[in-house]
């Protein structure tokens, strides 16, 4: 919707025929975006193979959906493919550049990150965004060409930044809303933040990101957002786990796998990841929220 306000014309691709049919006839998705209507140069197809073959692709399902999607998708190879998705997938801990790599070995991956409601850019609302490329060229070719009067790109090629800081957010945002539900209070959610930051930057950092760009909008940026805004899935989540000590399982948000996904990969490698090994043994129940805020106080008091 923001890209065709902006004169893009662009496809919108979905794997169900019933809702290619409804959103055609509707000219708007009444489940997930009600009210927004789909400027005409939207065309709405169920027919992958009808996408046009130019221009860039943007992937915007699920973190643990984005593998087995590209695997089932041949003609995508070659294209640049722009990630939306916020997460590490939890059968090989990659992030979604390197499971674009291994699927499509002859795509340009890129991500698109950053604090962002789907429902505010749809509504027009301004909004910055992070495009990381590692290739300078098309990079800055995808920044422009995404980019419109109110959706603002800033670019890197710090691509292991870029994705860590929008998957690691929604793990310090379940735990944001944990606080809150639990009742611990507005200071403790501002601490909470402020170490899931070190934490994020930690493990970022040694995974070869670079520093500053947990520092821009894909990672202080949305972390701001997610752990502060009732319109996170993420945060809701937490915050209903926080007042009710347990969570439905039908629900799912991306920072639950991730949490997984990380807490597997710190115990691998040795990160410092206290938080988030908290949220991933509450959701496996192998502690209770009041365990976990023990263990998180009376860790050894050191220099911050
Ligand atoms: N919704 C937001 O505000 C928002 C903002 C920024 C980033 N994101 C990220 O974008 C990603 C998608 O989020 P969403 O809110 O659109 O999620 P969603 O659960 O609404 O899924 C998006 C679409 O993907 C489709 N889908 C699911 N599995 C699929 C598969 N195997 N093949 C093809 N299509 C499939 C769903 O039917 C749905 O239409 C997530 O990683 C999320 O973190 C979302
Ligand atoms: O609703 P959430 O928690 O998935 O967050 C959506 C976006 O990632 C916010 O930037």
């Amino acid at each position: 919707v923001a890209l065709a306000r902006g004169g893009a014309a662009v496809t919108l691709w979905t794997r169900d025929p019933d809702q290619a049919t409804r959103l055609s006839a509707a000219r708007q998705n009444r489940d997930r975006l009600p009210g927004v209507d789909l400027p005409e140069s939207v065309s709405v197809t169920a027919e992958i193979g009808t996408i046009p073959a130019e221009g860039p692709v943007l992937l915007a399902l699920p973190m643990q959906q984005l593998a087995g999607f590209l695997a089932a998708q041949p003609g995508l190879d070659g294209r640049v493919l722009v990630a939306c998705c916020k997460g590490i997938d939890l059968a090989t801990l990659e992030g979604p550049a390197s499971v674009i790599r291994r699927t499509c070995a002859s795509a340009t991956p890129a991500i698109l990150t950053g604090p962002s409601f789907a429902a505010d850019i749809a509504r027009g609302m301004p909004t910055a965004l992070t495009l990381a490329c590692a290739d300078v060229a098309r990079g800055e070719a995808l920044q422009r060409g995404l980019s419109t009067p109110v959706l603002r790109l800033y670019r890197t090629t710090d691509v292991t930044g870029a994705e860590l800081g929008g998957a690691l957010k929604n793990v310090i945002a379940i735990a944001a809303g944990v606080v809150i539900g639990a009742g611990f209070g507005d200071s403790a959610r501002a601490a909470l933040m402020t170490r899931g930051y070190a934490e994020m930057t930690r493990m970022a950092e040694a995974l070869g990101a670079r520093a500053e760009t947990l520092a821009g909008l894909s990672g202080f940026g949305d972390l701001v957002l997610t752990c502060t805004s009732s319109q996170s899935r993420n945060f809701r989540f937490g915050e209903a786990l926080g007042r009710r000590g347990t969570f439905d399982p039908a629900v799912t948000v991306e920072g639950a796998a991730t949490a997984r996904a990380v807490a597997k990969l710190a115990a691998q490698r040795g990160f410092e990841m206290p938080i988030t090994r908290m949220i991933a043994a509450l959701l496996d129940r192998e502690t209770s929220i009041e365990e976990a805020a023990e263990s998180l106080l009376t860790r050894p008091l050191k220099q911050e």
